[in-house]
């Protein structure tokens, strides 16, 4: 599909459950769309709102109003009021998120949580496994470590293993918040020249990178959240 993503609208705002229900808008009318093989950054400061809208995106956080529009097996489903079940097929197949940080399950080796969403798509465990060692060894991760759970490496290595696992599938729509913040830069080169990759393959990349060089490397559009800002729109 040539716009796999068509946000409309979407507002979000927290509820400060502790501080007599203070309610704390974080941003209002986000209207965009991803186009099939581009990659959109969103930009703005600290606290503008970026990694929510990611979360939102992704059915992590609930929205106020507005609309996620995906297409998902030929369907449009909106990801703002779909059922437990729809966000999880979508996330299967269509929508895949890099966060900022793995989440580490005890005693299953890094191999093994790089090749499961693989596996999850009904592939074969040798083909899931062969390349979930062709992206561990292409993000440099040291073999020595693959076959061990990822929670005692540091931050660099763990995040490694979470871009793996975010490459591994084809989702045509794939998010990314802050892949690169603890990388070296030679493991950085490695991810833009993956997400060059992804572009090519016709991916609709979002992503969050603070490092102005990756930045401008992988960005083709800038989508400034501050225009998202409450006090902006409401002027
Ligand atoms: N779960 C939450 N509960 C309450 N407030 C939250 C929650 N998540 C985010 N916020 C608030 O929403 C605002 C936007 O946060 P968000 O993390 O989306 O910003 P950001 O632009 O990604 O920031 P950064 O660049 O620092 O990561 C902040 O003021 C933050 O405190």
């Amino acid at each position: 599909m040539a716009t796999p993503l068509v946000v409309s609208e979407l507002a979000k705002s927290f509820t400060m459950h502790l501080r007599d229900g203070v309610r704390l808008p974080v941003v209002e009318q986000v209207s965009f769309s991803l186009k099939a093989g581009e990659c959109a950054v969103l930009g703005g400061p600290s606290g503008a709102g970026k990694s929510s809208i990611l979360k939102m995106l992704y059915g992590n956080y609930a929205v106020d109003t507005g609309q996620v529009i995906v297409e998902h097996h030929g369907r449009l489903v909106d990801m703002a009021t779909a059922s437990p079940r729809d966000v999880l097929a979508i996330r299967r197949d269509t929508i895949g998120y890099v966060s900022q940080f793995l989440r580490v399950v005890p005693r299953v080796s890094a191999l093994d949580i790089v090749a499961e969403p693989l596996l999850a798509r009904g592939r074969g465990r040798d083909e899931a496994m062969r390349r979930s060692r062709d992206l561990l060894g292409r993000l440099n991760l040291p073999a020595k470590l693959w076959d061990l759970p990822p929670a005692t490496f540091s931050g660099g290595e763990q995040q490694r293993v979470n871009i793996a696992r975010g490459f591994i599938t084809s989702h045509p729509i794939l998010l990314l918040d802050e892949p690169t913040a603890s990388l070296d830069a030679k493991n950085r080169e490695v991810v833009m020249a993956m997400i060059a990759e992804k572009k090519q393959a016709g991916v609709a990349l979002l992503g969050i990178f603070h490092d102005q060089d990756v930045r401008e490397a992988v960005a083709d559009r800038v989508i400034d959240v501050t225009d998202f800002a409450p006090a902006r729109t409401a002027a």
